[in-house]
């Protein structure tokens, strides 16, 4: 038998209605015949098209505001008969079900329903249900029904109905069955996430995380890893949302280090002024607040300019002239800002391998989402790290309390090491990092690497003295011992913000307090593995 089925009959059921009028009009023009849904029925013959109603076929009409329309065996045996069994095709003559060769479904909007805020009733109204049971039967039944249930597959689907003389092939078939078991599975993914949400349950029985393909990447971490970028239907500002400019297409490691990135730059609102992340293998290399984007992008830059060559670039305001042209002096992968002006543009047009995002706006670092991680044999989930501590809820533990100034750094370093790979030590003078030690296993290694990279910085910049001089440092958890203060303290940091609870914070607060440091308590951490 050839695998070639000749498409004589249609199922054309669609909530989004884009290019239906053309669809139908080149089905029709090949002599299809068109069944339809209600309002889909109408769109097809204001484009002039001879449609069927589906309740001709099942001899009831839609029911109960649309709930029930196509549950019906003259519509599921037309998709599910096997046509070369010979007890299907008794059934279909004795039943009056006759043959559907093509169905085009696409399903009740509900994940925009549940994005732009809807109330219960309305996000369950939103629940497709005939359109994902004729998806499925259809994709089941791929050896003679072809599904389709993305707008952007109707070219392919008329191009191979050219290529095939009005059929379609097995393998056209087999491809379009996949996309529509994704489809289906990743709707009832939105559904039980949603219903997990609104019922309150952070730990459902069965979790399910859907994604549609926003991108097939070169390769993974490294060449011989395949790779791709699946996005939400609806993805916060971010990487997932941003629409690329111009440069070289994105790899799986400028996705990860854009989406650290923009997370941090996304801690300091613009409304506050201007800041700059720079990232290299997912840490902060620096970040800086500033005047101007300008200043906020060489404070970030400077504190650690040999990291930040082929770095990735955040920006919490839009992209001017004046820091594209700083931006471009030095080798960068990614840049990624909230939006960019024309001068800029043309700037960074005269380097075509940049890749320059822009994203629809800030992320909202307090909203709170879920984190998912994949261990060998299973998935770990926890809800994103969307907390920061604000001045009211810090102890201070020193007999000196930080200065008002300090107190500006401590917070800026705190924001930047929720986002610096544990053990994290962030050394911050004037609102800009001056000194980063990140993913150490342990903490005074951390302290002294940060020190130690601020030292010889300032040596090869022949500066007096190293900026850690006058620091305040941060510690994303506390310090277990008190060799970590003396490494500070050596450093010539002068205060310290870590969430404390160490059994020995005595001797901890003791050292700070023989090195005049002023020290104060989150009592929360921020680890980041
Ligand atoms: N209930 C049913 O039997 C049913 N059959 C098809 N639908 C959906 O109805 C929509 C199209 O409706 P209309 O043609 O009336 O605009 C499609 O998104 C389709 O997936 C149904 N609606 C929801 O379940």
């Amino acid at each position: 038998m050839s695998d070639l089925v000749p498409l004589r009959r249609a199922l054309i059921s669609v909530s989004d209605k884009t290019g239906l009028a053309d669809l139908g009009q080149a089905l029709a023009a090949r002599g299809v015949e068109l069944l339809s849904t209600g309002g889909t029925a109408q769109a097809l013959r204001e484009a002039g098209c001879d449609v069927t109603d589906v309740a001709e076929v099942t001899g009831l009409p839609e029911m109960m505001g649309g709930r029930v329309k196509t549950l019906h065996p003259a519509i599921h045996g037309g998709l599910l008969a096997l046509r070369e069994d010979p007890a299907h095709l008794q059934a279909m003559e004795s039943h009056g079900i006759a043959p559907i060769d093509l169905l085009v479904v696409n399903l009740y909007p509900f994940e925009a329903t549940v994005a732009a805020g809807a109330d219960d009733a309305d996000a369950i109204e939103q629940i497709d249900i005939g359109g994902p049971a004729m998806i499925r039967a259809a994709a089941k039944n791929y050896a003679h029904v072809a599904a389709v249930v993305d707008v952007e597959d109707y070219a392919a689907l008329l191009a191979e109905l050219d290529a095939q003389d009005g059929a379609t092939s097995l393998a056209f078939r087999r491809a379009l069955a996949l996309t529509a078991f994704g489809r289906t599975a990743a709707y009832d993914a939105a559904v039980s996430g949603w219903m997990a949400e609104t019922l309150g349950v952070f730990a459902p029985r069965r979790r399910v995380v859907g994604g549609r393909l926003a991108q097939e990447l070169r390769y993974g971490e490294n060449p011989h890893q395949r790779a791709a970028f699946y996005a939400e239907t609806h993805p916060a500002p971010g990487v997932a949302s941003a629409s690329q400019l111009q440069g070289k297409a994105l790899s799986y490691n400028n996705i990860n280090d854009t989406d650290a990135a923009f997370a941090l730059a996304s801690e300091f609102p613009p409304g506050d002024g201007a800041a700059c992340v720079i990232v290299k293998h997912a840490n902060p290399c620096g970040a800086a607040r500033g005047a101007s984007a300008l200043e906020a992008y060489q404070r970030a830059r400077d504190c650690d300019p040999v990291s930040a060559f082929g770095g990735i670039v955040a920006l919490n305001v839009p992209l001017d002239a004046r820091t594209a042209e700083a931006i471009l002096e030095l080798f960068t992968e990614v840049v990624i800002a909230p939006g960019v002006d024309d001068e800029a543009q043309t700037l960074f047009a005269q380097k075509p391998n940049v890749r320059l995002l822009i994203a629809p706006g800030m992320a909202d670092p307090a909203a709170p989402s879920l984190a998912v991680r994949q261990v060998a044999g299973g998935w770990l989930v926890q809800d994103a790290d969307t907390r920061l501590v604000a001045p009211g809820d810090l102890k201070t533990v020193t007999a000196r309390a930080p200065s008002e100034a300090e107190m500006r750094d401590m917070l800026f370093a705190w924001a930047v090491a929720k986002h610096v790979k544990s053990n994290a030590i962030v050394y911050a003078k004037g609102g800009a990092t001056v000194g980063i030690g990140a993913g150490q296993m342990s903490r005074v290694d951390s302290a002294r690497i940060a020190a130690e990279k601020a030292r010889a910085m300032a040596e090869g910049l022949g500066l007096a003295e190293p900026p850690t001089v006058g620091a305040a440092v941060a510690s994303d958890a506390f310090f277990p011992f008190a060799d970590g203060i003396e490494a500070l303290a050596a450093a010539g940091a002068t205060a310290v913000i870590q969430p404390g609870g160490s059994m020995r914070d005595a001797e901890v607060i003791a050292a700070a307090e023989a090195h005049g440091l002023a020290m104060v308590f989150t009592g929360e951490r921020h680890f980041r593995h």
